[in-house]
């Protein structure tokens, strides 16, 4: 059933008013993420269809910029490189397209942040564990019930809504709310 875009908007309010409970998790994740990009790790991001986008979103505003000018940050988003993905795919499988890319350019004290509506993409998950082995610190924005992803992440959000929509519109502010912290902390730091 289509609703209106009135009907869509209050449903946004409806679930931003429910994930507002969240806001202690939320800082947590965002101060882990702030302190390890800050301290010169890596931070990759990796999702599937509109959550890809989310992904190639957070990567570039940390290496070009969010709002202030500042020094660029370590952002690399695996749903990038053509190349690689479509020999891994080809090769190996769609599930490891990033798996194979964390085992090959990630760092222990690197961070990988997943975005999925549902937690359950096995693509997704493979690259959580394969995180998890090679020493990252691994991020999970989620919906739904959080699928698979919520417990293999060392930090997991669930946004409150069965609705894909909702969720990436959630993920959206999320993300610019970890770049927010990151400028904030660089500008704090300039004096
Ligand atoms: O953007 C949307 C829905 O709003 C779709 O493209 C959606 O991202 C795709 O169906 C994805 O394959 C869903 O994967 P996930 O979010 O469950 O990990
Ligand atoms: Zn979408």
């Amino acid at each position: 059933m289509h609703s209106s875009f009135t009907d869509q908007c209050d449903e946004l309010v409806a679930v931003l008013q429910r994930f507002a409970a969240q806001s202690a998790a939320v800082d947590a994740l965002v101060d882990r993420i702030a302190e390890a990009v800050l301290a010169g790790q890596t931070l990759f991001t990796c999702g599937n269809g509109g959550s890809a986008a989310d992904a190639i979103h957070l990567a570039e505003e940390l290496v070009g910029r969010y709002r202030s000018d500042r020094r660029p940050l370590a952002g690399i988003c695996l749903n990038t490189d053509v190349g690689a993905l479509t020999c891994i795919a080809n090769d190996f499988g769609y599930e490891q397209v990033f798996a194979r890319q964390i085992q090959a350019l990630g760092r222990p004290g690197d961070l990988l942040v997943i975005f999925s509506t549902s937690g359950g993409s096995p693509n997704l998950l493979a690259a959580l564990r394969a995180a998890r082995e090679s020493g990252l610190i691994t991020l999970a924005l989620l919906g739904k019930d959080g699928g698979s992803a919520r417990n293999l992440a060392d930090h997991s959000l669930v946004v409150p809504s069965d609705n894909s929509a909702r969720i990436q519109e959630v993920h959206g502010l999320l993300l610019h709310a970890i770049c927010e912290e990151l400028e904030q902390r660089l500008q704090r730091a300039q004096g």
